[in-house]
């Protein structure tokens, strides 16, 4: 192994997100209809003699490189379900893009990456049932960040129905810049068995179609991160009046809103209307990742 490895670490959106059960050992059972977009962090690796880690790009500050960060506990993590799998030690250099503690699943998806980076060097197979059972000890995110495609999620996030087609829809993200700990948020939430989602329609390929099933469903994180952050609200306002706009929500516990559209040049001037509006928060427009 001589050469650099990368891995895309691409941002997770929850289209839907119904908490059905609140469990006894106090995580919740939930239903979320979850896709990636096209804007990520990546994590490049090179040998070395043993592990590290250093951090680069827009949301690195703040963010430890110690070994509490998700890519070097992935990492060992792996080491340790796999020992001598991976027979040298690596330099890894993650590319922050993504906002932190913001809904979108950065350190889910860079801990999914590490993972599958891990994977493709391993000298031993790593099937992928115990891989994404390794992904689970990780986070609740983690196994669904490692296929990164559209799916359905159930139990804590760990059952995974991946979806066979999808529309190709573009997505506007928004984030105020306040950090939501999803813990608070879960914290917050008053009702816990809501009701579960509704049949997805087949064959599933245009977005109009869509967005028909998402009005029937909902984010039940999202009052609740209202609550915290009443700027989530206004956001939501502001993404649901734009032209081409099929549905505005919350993803995951915040505060990230996203706005999804049939149309890139729609989303592209919703998202330049509100980067002029707001030039303090973070914006993004990306095409979904789909089969
Ligand atoms: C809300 C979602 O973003 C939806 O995709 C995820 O389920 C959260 O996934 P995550 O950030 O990987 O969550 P974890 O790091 O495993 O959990 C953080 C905290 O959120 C709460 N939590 C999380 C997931 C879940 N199904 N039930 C919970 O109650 C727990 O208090 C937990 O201690
Ligand atoms: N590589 C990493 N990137 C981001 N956060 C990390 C990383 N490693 C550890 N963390 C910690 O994990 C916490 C959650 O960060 P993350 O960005 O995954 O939240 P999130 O987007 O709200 O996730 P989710 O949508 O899964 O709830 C942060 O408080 C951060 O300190």
């Amino acid at each position: 192994m001589s050469q650099t490895h990368f891995q895309a670490a691409p941002a997770k959106i929850n289209l839907a997100l119904h908490i059905t059960r609140r469990r006894e050992d106090g995580y919740h059972d939930l239903e979320s209809l979850i896709v990636f977009a096209d804007v990520a962090d990546e994590l490049e690796a090179v040998p070395a003699p043993g592990d590290s880690l250093t951090i680069t790009g827009p949301f690195a500050r703040g963010l430890s490189s110690g070994e509490t960060n998700l890519v070097l506990r992935a990492v060992a993590a792996f080491r340790a379900r796999w020992p001598g799998a991976v027979d040298t030690g690596l330099a890894l250099t993650l590319h922050k893009s993504l906002p932190v503690a913001a809904g979108i699943g950065g350190g889910s998806a860079d801990a999914a990456a590490a993972l599958r980076l891990m994977a493709g060097l391993s000298r031993q197979p790593t099937p992928i049932a115990e891989l994404s059972a390794l992904a689970a000890q990780l986070g609740a995110d983690v196994p669904a960040c490692l296929l990164s495609r559209p799916l359905v999620a159930r139990g804590i996030g760990e059952i995974l129905a991946p979806l066979p087609e999808f529309p190709l829809c573009h997505i506007v993200l928004v984030n105020p810049m306040v950090p939501l700990a999803t813990a608070d948020v879960f914290r917050r939430l008053r009702a816990h068995d809501n009701y579960p989602l509704p049949a997805l329609p087949t064959p599933l390929t245009r977005p109009a179609q869509l967005g028909i099933w998402l009005a029937e469903t909902r984010n039940d994180l999202e009052p609740p991160a209202i609550k915290l952050v009443p700027l989530i609200g206004d956001l939501v306002q502001r993404l649901r009046a734009a032209p081409g706009c099929i549905l505005a929500r919350m993803s995951g516990s915040g505060a990230t809103v996203f706005g999804l559209f049939g149309s890139s040049t729609q989303a592209h001037q919703a998202a330049s209307d509100l980067r002029q509006a707001s030039p303090d928060h973070w914006v993004a427009a990306a095409p979904l990742i789909v089969p």
